[in-house]
């Protein structure tokens, strides 16, 4: 018996809601845009193989890979329980570029805890899982934050509440919603795009923060597109962030005068997201960014629609 998980691309932040909101996506073409882990019958208690197009950018060592983690904090918690730990041969495609903004980590981890639980006959519940892909999560960016791990997991937009036992909980977005996720092809690793925010914030930052948070959580709720793609504004990361974006502020630029509803960075960049409400603008702002704002030959733009479902089964075979 064996079992292969996809987890998607997220958008950490979704701008407005820095560290509390964010978004899973998937390319409207089908495509993947997500790391898969199968989980099958070991000979021994764990062994990892790792194949995919970004293979070559993981680290060399398995004991540094994140998905080796991922095994020893399930292992940890299954003794807990006093539940028999499996020996498996964990397999990651790695599909995902690193420190793109498109919580690349969270995919693999989310991928992993995910497919561990499944193959042991599901003895971690929801929230038990969530909170170890966010113990992963801040081992590798240094504080722990939900809002890659939780959409991954869950699907569609999530808003962190951290409260009454309860980690995230969905909020209904926009149906029309084209999603423009443009990654140049650079790294910005996201302790270092967190290292340079700061540690205080003046007062009219902080108001205008909470009015564009809660305007948008708002919008969302009563079904206002034209008032939540208002509020889709970042006071906290991206005058900080934008300096380490070449070409973002024209790409920006660019995308508005073409029709986007709104657009941000995607986490801690440097993937850039558009919101189109138009399949044709989000094409032609789509064409724009491949030609305007991908750097190299790893660089790529995908039309996206909000996913839903989160990670999911994909087989029981890489
Ligand atoms: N399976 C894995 N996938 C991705 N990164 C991994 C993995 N295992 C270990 N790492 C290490 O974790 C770090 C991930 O860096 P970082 O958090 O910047 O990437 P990211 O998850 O792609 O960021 P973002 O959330 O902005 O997309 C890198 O140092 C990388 O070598
Ligand atoms: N909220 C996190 C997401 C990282 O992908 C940040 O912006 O640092």
């Amino acid at each position: 018996m064996s079992v292969v998980v996809y987890a998607p691309a997220s958008i950490g932040n979704v701008s407005v809601g820095f560290d509390v909101l964010g978004a899973a996506v998937s390319p409207i073409d089908g495509s993947l845009l997500g790391d898969r882990v199968e989980v099958a019958a070991g000979d021994q208690p764990f062994t990892l193989k790792c194949v995919g197009d970004f293979v070559a950018k993981l680290p060399a060592e398995k004991e540094e890979n994140i998905v080796y983690h991922c095994w020893l904090v399930f292992a940890r918690e299954l003794d807990k329980k006093s539940i028999e730990l499996k020996p498996v041969a964990m397999t990651l495609e790695k599909n995902m570029p690193i420190g793109s903004g498109l919580g690349s980590s969270a995919c693999s981890v989310v991928a992993a805890l995910d497919a561990l639980n499944r193959f042991h006959n599901l003895p971690l519940n929801e929230v038990e899982l969530l909170t170890l892909m966010g113990e992963m999560e801040a081992k590798i960016s240094g504080s722990l934050h939900y809002d890659n791990v939780a959409p991954c997991y869950l699907g569609g937009l999530q808003f962190m509440v951290q409260e009454l036992g309860i980690i995230s909980q969905s909020v209904p977005c926009f149906d029309d919603w084209y999603w423009v996720m443009a990654y140049p092809g650079i790294k910005v690793p996201t302790a270092e795009a967190r290292a340079i925010l700061p540690s205080q914030y003046r007062r009219q930052d902080v108001i205008a923060h909470g009015r564009y948070l809660g305007g948008f959580i708002h919008a969302c709720h009563s079904q206002q597109p034209e008032l939540a793609a208002k509020m889709v504004k970042d006071v906290v990361a991206e005058p900080y962030r934008e300096r380490l974006l070449p070409g973002f502020s024209n790409a920006r630029q660019y995308a508005l005068e073409a029709g986007a509803l709104a657009s941000g960075i995607s986490g801690s960049g440097p993937t850039m997201f558009s919101v189109c409400n138009d399949l044709e603008v989000a094409k032609r702002i789509a064409r724009w960014l491949e030609d305007n704002y991908v750097q190299n030959d790893e660089g790529f733009v995908h039309v996206c629609r909000l996913d839903s479902t989160g990670s999911k089964v994909t087989g029981s075979e890489l």
